[in-house]
This record gives C-alpha cells, structure tokens and sequence, in this order.
C-alpha cells in the first residue's frame, strides 16, 4: 500500500481497521484538554476502563466477606490463578498447564533459573545479549556469583557488530557454538527493549539445547506484543511482565511458563512454598512439599489477588481481539509511522536514524529513533504537546504505535507536532 501524509488517509486508515473502537476502551492522560498520543505501552500499558470493576469486585468481596473470600469470592481468590490459564496459554502458544501468574518479572526469572541454571564442571556459562536490560544484567550477575563463579568468566554476551545497533542472529548461533559444552543457560529478551529488535526464537531455542544448554526467555516486550509459540517451540522456560503491552498496572503480576517436559522431573531444584503444594491437600497443612503438576507448581506465596485482577481483566481483552488481528494492526501502523518518520525528516532536513530492524519479522510494535541533532527539548515539547514518548540518553526516543489504542490519525498528529518541535526552535 502506498502510504500519504494526510490526515484524510490517516482517517480513512482508521476507518478501515476492525481494531480502531478498542481506543474507546481505554483511559488516555490529557494534556491541554486533549487526550494524548501514547507511545509509551512498551513501558507502561494505558488503563482498560473495564479493569476498575474488576478490582472493585475483590474490594467489595474482602468488605463482604473477609476471609470466607477465600473460597466464596465471586471468583474464589485461592485459585484465581487458574482463571488465566486457558486464555493466556493462547497468548503465549503453550499448554493451559504450561503457565501461571505470580510475583513479578525479575524474582520470576530468579526462580526459574533456580531451576534451570544448574552449573556443573565445565558447563556453567550464561549467554545473553550485549546491553540486556539493567535488572536482567544484575540477576546474572547475582546468579553467577550465588553459585561461586565470577561474571566476567561466566557471562557471556552476545555483541553487536561494530557500527551496527541489532544482534545477528548468525552472531548468536556462533556464539553459542564456541561456547559449546561450557554452555549452561541461555537467557535472551524476545524483543530487546532498547531497539526493539525480535530475535529468532525458535532458531536460538534450538540451537542452544543442542549445544547441550537450557534456554529461556524474558519475555517483558514480547508478551501481548508478538506471536509466540512457546510450546512448539520448545522453550525450556519464560517469564514475563504484565503492565507494558498487557495493561495490567503499575508492577502487577507477571506470567511464568514452565515447559511439559520438565513438569515430571523430580531432581528439579526449586524454591517451594505452600501455594505450588498439591491443590486439593493445599488445606491440610502437611509437611511435605508435593507440587503441582504443571507451572503451578512453581507458586510459592498466596495469591496477590489485587495485582491479579487487572491482569485478568487485560488477559480476557486480548483473547477477544486475538493475536493475530493484533499483530496484522501492529505491523500496519508500525510501518505507517516509520513512513511519516521519513516524510517529516525529509520536510525538516532532519537525520533521524530509526535503529529498529527494517525488516517487519525482526521487530514489532517499536520504532527507536536516533533524533541525531536534537535535544532534550525536543522530547520536551512533545510532552507539552501530548506526546508520551520515552527519552532514552543521549537522543534515542522509542514510540510504540500499541495497536490496541493507538490511531493511524495519533501518527499523522505525532508527525505535525514532530515537524513543529524541530522547526520551531
Ligand atoms: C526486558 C526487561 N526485563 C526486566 C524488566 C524488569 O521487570 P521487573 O521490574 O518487573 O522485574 C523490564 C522492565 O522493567 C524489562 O524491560
Ligand atoms: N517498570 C518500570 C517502572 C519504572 C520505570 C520504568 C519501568 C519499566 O518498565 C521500563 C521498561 N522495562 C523499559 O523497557 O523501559
């Protein structure tokens, strides 16, 4: 499709996708009176204007019914986890069995890799990518060193070429080639949240195990935003966030996936606690540990049942939209907005370097733009003027056009407001 910088084809582009009455849905921030142009669900999802009933329901129930809301909750709060399992199974491509929810993102993977990293003579090496998320660069470091290694001997990164700002994935597989039998884990983010680039999943999973490796993913920019096939794929372990493009708040619950294949293995360590003890003795206070078949079993703590009940609200959202309506609208206002980039630093004269991967199967719903030239008072003045954009040092800005509650209309505006801030100064 030829694309136009006009608010007549952004309009008529909005008119023409099925996705477009989901903005209704949400609570947008206003600036000057009018509700902004949000960049930032990689970051921080927008609230479901149908999440609040949800939280009201636990409140109402803990005032009527305080502890009896245990088990007689409109939804039962002692197994709430297992509402999320049908739907967010479709979201993630795994069995119902494969995933749950609880804790949050980091402490998740920390568990995890209390099972899946297990160091033993010559095999303890961590391959992960150059610049991994900061928490995601002290767990290994703080794994490492839990199990007697030092950081520069047993994390391995994976570089990007010189002059180059993405990973390849040639790089990754030699990597893990040369590492070979020294290799114990591999943990990778899906979507790297700094340029936005979607590794090979199913390539690396398969590369890394046949070295002999377990492989997992930090799946915080991928859940909700890519298509994921966890099971097929044969990825030992996930673990993701809920609040960037699931919409479940402020450091709500995150999701884990545990492949079937390791649901019946009894020398996996693990850190138990009461609720990933079997569901139907959970009560009788036994004091041995016998888990739940499944992810389950990973639960440690009851429930967080207000953290929960956004995220069920987001996880029924999504499976009424489905990914893949999802990802067709990603991919089309992705591309849009990369062209309106183009025609405004034409207009402008301008040198925006789009460090996202070009090619549509290497990136989702992110565009990093390096604004070589402009300042700090550019990403200013797109947040005076109701663009949420997230400015990352020393110039990058990362937009991402959430298909959800983003208008091809917000890409037009963005651009206009764009061409102001930069020929205005
Ligand atoms: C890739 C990645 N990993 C980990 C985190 C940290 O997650 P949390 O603070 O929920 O543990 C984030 C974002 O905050 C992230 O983007
Ligand atoms: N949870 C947060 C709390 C405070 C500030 C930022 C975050 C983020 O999630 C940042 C996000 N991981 C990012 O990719 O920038």
């Amino acid at each position: 499709m030829t694309f136009q910088n006009t608010r007549e084809f952004a309009k008529q582009l909005d008119a023409q996708d099925a996705l477009n009455h989901y903005q209704n849905e949400f609570i947008f921030p206003k600036v000057n009176d009018k509700r902004v142009i949000y960049f930032t669900g990689n970051s921080l999802g927008l609230q479901p204007k149908n999440t609040k009933a949800y939280v009201d329901e636990v409140m109402n129930d803990w005032a009527e019914l305080a502890v009896e809301g245990h088990f007689y909750a409109q939804k039962p709060w002692w197994d709430y986890q297992e509402r999320f399992a049908e739907p967010l199974s479709k979201i993630v491509g795994a069995l119902p069995s494969e995933v749950t929810v609880m804790n949050t993102l980091t402490v998740n993977l920390h568990l995890l890799m209390v099972s899946f990293y297990q160091p033993k003579g010559k095999r303890y090496k961590i391959i992960c990518e150059e610049k991994a998320f900061p928490s995601d660069q002290y767990m290994f470091q703080s794994q490492v060193h839990f199990h007697g290694y030092k950081p520069e001997d047993a994390i391995v990164e994976i570089k990007r070429r010189e002059g180059e700002h993405n990973i390849r994935l040639e790089d990754v597989l030699a990597k893990i080639e040369e590492v070979g039998d020294e290799l114990a884990l591999v943990l990778i983010g899906g979507v790297n949240y700094y340029t936005g680039q979607v590794f090979d999943i199913k390539t690396i999973t398969a590369a890394g195990q046949k070295a002999g490796a377990k492989v997992g993913w930090d799946l915080a920019h991928a859940a909700g935003n890519i298509k994921l096939e966890l099971h097929d794929w044969n990825v030992d372990f996930a673990a993701w966030c809920s609040y960037k493009y699931m919409n479940s708040g402020p450091g709500n619950a995150s999701g884990i996936f545990v492949h079937e294949k390791h649901h019946n293995d009894p020398d996996l360590p693990r850190f138990a606690g009461w609720w990933g003890h079997n569901k139907e003795r959970r009560f009788k206070m036994e004091p041995n540990f016998d888990p739940v078949h499944g992810a389950g079993g990973w639960q440690i703590s009851n429930l967080p049942v207000l953290s929960l009940a956004p995220y069920l609200a987001s996880v029924e959202m999504f499976a009424e939209v489905g990914m893949d309506a999802l990802i067709a609208k990603r991919d089309h206002i992705t591309s849009y907005l990369e062209f309106i980039l183009h025609e405004i630093d034409k207009e402008v004269k301008g040198n925006f370097e789009i460090i996202t991967p070009s090619n549509p199967k290497e990136r989702a719903s992110q565009l990093s733009v390096f604004l070589h030239g402009e300042g700090r008072s550019l990403f200013d003045y797109l947040m005076k003027n109701g663009v949420i954009t997230d400015w990352r040092e020393p110039n990058v800005i990362r937009l991402a056009p959430v298909p959800l509650y983003c208008s091809y209309e917000d890409m037009y505006d963005f651009g206009q407001i764009l061409k102001k801030g930069i020929l205005g100064k």
